[in-house]
Formats: structure tokens, C-alpha cells, sequence
């Protein structure tokens, strides 16, 4: 095992030992404190551009799951076809695993997908540093290779771009009978979790996954999804331009026939904003399993699974709209919904996948209103 450092942007250094790919890289580190989900985690598209440092001591004791496919294209066990986080920081990988369902070790897919994987750093202390300084980039560095240092940028970076679907791609609705007649929503691609894709057709819906910045306002469907993806929302502006088409002309319509829109993630940020709503950078965001959320007008709490950086400015919400979900933490905004059409998103993930599936009714709810 080779020694590493891993350098944060204000000078604070780690050293631990390379379990991945021997492969120097850089990117914005940002923590974890969720148990389990490592492969979910390494292949959801919204940890592009990110190092990811996880909390809990223990990692790699169950392995990784086979990297196969449905017929449909969708993959078996994992977020999307590749691991998008640039690498893993862990305190402790245990080279030996045991689960039913282990194919290979982490190691092994970490050093197969070429992504770095460092271990014997103190993610807590390091998780410290981060919520103390706010999150910052970060280098990991060979100390064997001094000279070779690597050079990332996060900020004004169009991540979406790259992790998006480059055509338009179908999945056809499952568990359809003649009681049960599918239908159709257009779901925006900003890098979408396998998870949600699952969810839609197995509750009888089709999918057109389009890519993210595609004019659909003129395609056949009826409603609209708006997916998870990676990077600051702000660089998103075709796709927030076509939601706001979307909606004018929506609003056009006799009330009854406003189609749904649903959002997660990216999917919310992006609908607040084509709202008029503005979106900042959290100090340190939140990722894991276990974050409260309070359905506003309600004292009902879900605990949802989360991964974002950044969090719609609720005050900055429009008349018509009003905030869905807040943070029972931090009081940051984990959703809106329109107050007259069917239009609202979660910032949480109720696709889950990993973490608590408390929140998937929202699915339900999107479903009954096409
Ligand atoms: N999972 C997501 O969709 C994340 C959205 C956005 N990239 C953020 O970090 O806030």
C-alpha cells in the first residue's frame, strides 16, 4: 500500500495508504456520516467532481454487489453504469468481506473503475476540519510522486453536463395491467439515480429520460420529473428554462388539465429557481441517512436520506409557492409545492438508495396525480 497525503486548500494535511487506483486527484471533499451505501453512493452521478469521506469507521466488510444489468439497461444493484465520486476516504478498510450478495471487494471495483481509495485517515477529526472551515478542495498526493500534483476546480464547473444522458433513452412501465393503463412522464436528466428510474416504472409509469438541457416542452407525456444530478444548480440555466416554458404554458390551461411536476434533489433546486427563487451554498451540506425533515403544516417527521450542497433560499420563493419540507437541524428548505397546481419537489431523496425509504410516497403521489 502505497502512502498518500491528502492536502486540504487551507494547507491541513492527512496521511493514510492507497486501497484503490495509485492515481493522484483532486476535487471537493465533503463528508458522509451515513453507515452503509458505499456502492450506491460511489455510483450516484451527484458526487461527480467530489472527494467523499466517510464517518463511520468500518468500510468495505460487505464487499460490492455483481455490476450487472436489467434487460431494460437499468443496473442490478448500483446508482448508474460507473462510480462518478473522484475517490473514497475511509478510516478503516477491512480487506476481508462477507455478504450474500459481495462479488468483489471494494478495493478490487475501486482499482477496476481506476478511482482512488484512501484508508488510516481520521475521517472524523478530517470531518471536523470540514464543519468547522465549511467544505473545501482538496489534493491526494503520492508521497513516493512529490512533484506530481493534481489541479481540480468545483466551482463553475457544468457537472451535469457531463453525467447526463446524451440521447433521449425509454424505459417501459412495469407491473401494467388493464385495470392499471401506464403513463407517461418526461424525466429531466441532470444525472439520475438508477433508484428513481426504478421507481416510476415499477409503478406503472414510462419514462422518456431526456437529456438535461433538451427542449421537451413539446413532446407527448403527462407530467414531468425532475431529476437528482451534480454541481451548483446555477449552471443549469436551459434546464430551468424549460421548466418555466413548461409552466406558462401549463398555466394557460382550465386547472384540471395542469400536468404534475415532481423534482429531487438538483430536481428541486432547479424547479425553485425556475419559480424565481434563488439557491446558496451550505456551509457543509448534508450527507447521509438519517435527516430529519417536518412536512410544513404538519407535525410529521420523515427521516430521509440526503446528499446536496447547496439549498434553495426560501424567502426568496414567489406568492404561489410555499415550502413543503423544512430541516428539523438546520431550518434550511428540503422542498416546495406550488399552492394551486400539482407541482412540488423534495431535497431529500425518497428514492432512498441507499438510506431510510420513509419518504417514497411522494412516488405514490406524483403517480395518482398523472
Ligand atoms: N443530489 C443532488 O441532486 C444534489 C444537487 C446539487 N448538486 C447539490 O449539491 O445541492
Amino acid at each position: 500500500m502505497e502512502n498518500v497525503t491528502l492536502i486540504l486548500q487551507d494547507g491541513t494535511e492527512f496521511h493514510g495508504k492507497s486501497f484503490g487506483y495509485d492515481k493522484t486527484v483532486a476535487g471537493e471533499v465533503v463528508f458522509n456520516t451515513a453507515m452503509m451505501g458505499y456502492p450506491e453512493s460511489l455510483t450516484d452521478p451527484s458526487y461527480a467532481g467530489q472527494i467523499v469521506v466517510l464517518t463511520f469507521p468500518l468500510v468495505g466488510n460487505y464487499g460490492v454487489p455483481a455490476f450487472s444489468f436489467e434487460d431494460n439497461g437499468i443496473p442490478t444493484f448500483m446508482e448508474s453504469d460507473k462510480i462518478h465520486a473522484v475517490a473514497l476516504i475511509v478510516s478503516d478498510y477491512s480487506e476481508s468481506y462477507s455478504h450474500w450478495n459481495a462479488k468483489e471487494s471494494l478495493s478490487d471495483w475501486l482499482k477496476r473503475e481506476k478511482v482512488p481509495g484512501i484508508t488510516g485517515i481520521d475521517t472524523r477529526e478530517l470531518t471536523k476540519v470540514l464543519r468547522e472551515h465549511g467544505v473545501m478542495m482538496g489534493k491526494i498526493v503520492f508521497d513516493n510522486q512529490p512533484g506530481n500534483i493534481p489541479e481540480a476546480e468545483y466551482e463553475g464547473v457544468n457537472f451535469v453536463e457531463e453525467v447526463s444522458c446524451k440521447e433521449i433513452i425509454r424505459y417501459a412501465a412495469a407491473n401494467v395491467t388493464e385495470h392499471n393503463e401506464a403513463k407517461t412522464a418526461v424525466l429531466v436528466d441532470c444525472g439520475v439515480k438508477a433508484n428513481i428510474i426504478r421507481c416510476l416504472i415499477n409503478r406503472g409509469v414510462n419514462v422518456i429520460r431526456v437529456p438535461w438541457n433538451y427542449d421537451f416542452t413539446d413532446m407527448e407525456f403527462d407530467g414531468l420529473f425532475l431529476a437528482n444530478g451534480p454541481g451548483d444548480p446555477d449552471m443549469c440555466v436551459e434546464a430551468v428554462e424549460n421548466i418555466r416554458k413548461f409552466m406558462e404554458c401549463e398555466r394557460e390551461k382550465s386547472d384540471s388539465a395542469v400536468r404534475p411536476i415532481m423534482g429531487i434533489c438538483m430536481g428541486n433546486q432547479l424547479l425553485a429557481k425556475a419559480a424565481g427563487a434563488t439557491v446558496y451554498k451550505l456551509k457543509y451540506g448534508h450527507r447521509s441517512h438519517n435527516q430529519p425533515v417536518r412536512m410544513v403544516g404538519t407535525e410529521t417527521c420523515f427521516v430521509t436520506s440526503q446528499n446536496h450542497g447547496y439549498a434553495v433560499d426560501s424567502k426568496t420563493l414567489g406568492s404561489d409557492w410555499e415550502p413543503f419540507f423544512v430541516n428539523m437541524n438546520d431550518g434550511s428548505n428540503e422542498g416546495i409545492r406550488h399552492k394551486k397546481y400539482p407541482w412540488f419537489s423534495a431535497q431529500f431523496h425518497p428514492e432512498a438508495c441507499s438510506g431510510p425509504v420513509d419518504a417514497e410516497f411522494l412516488f405514490d403521489r406524483f403517480v395518482e396525480l398523472l
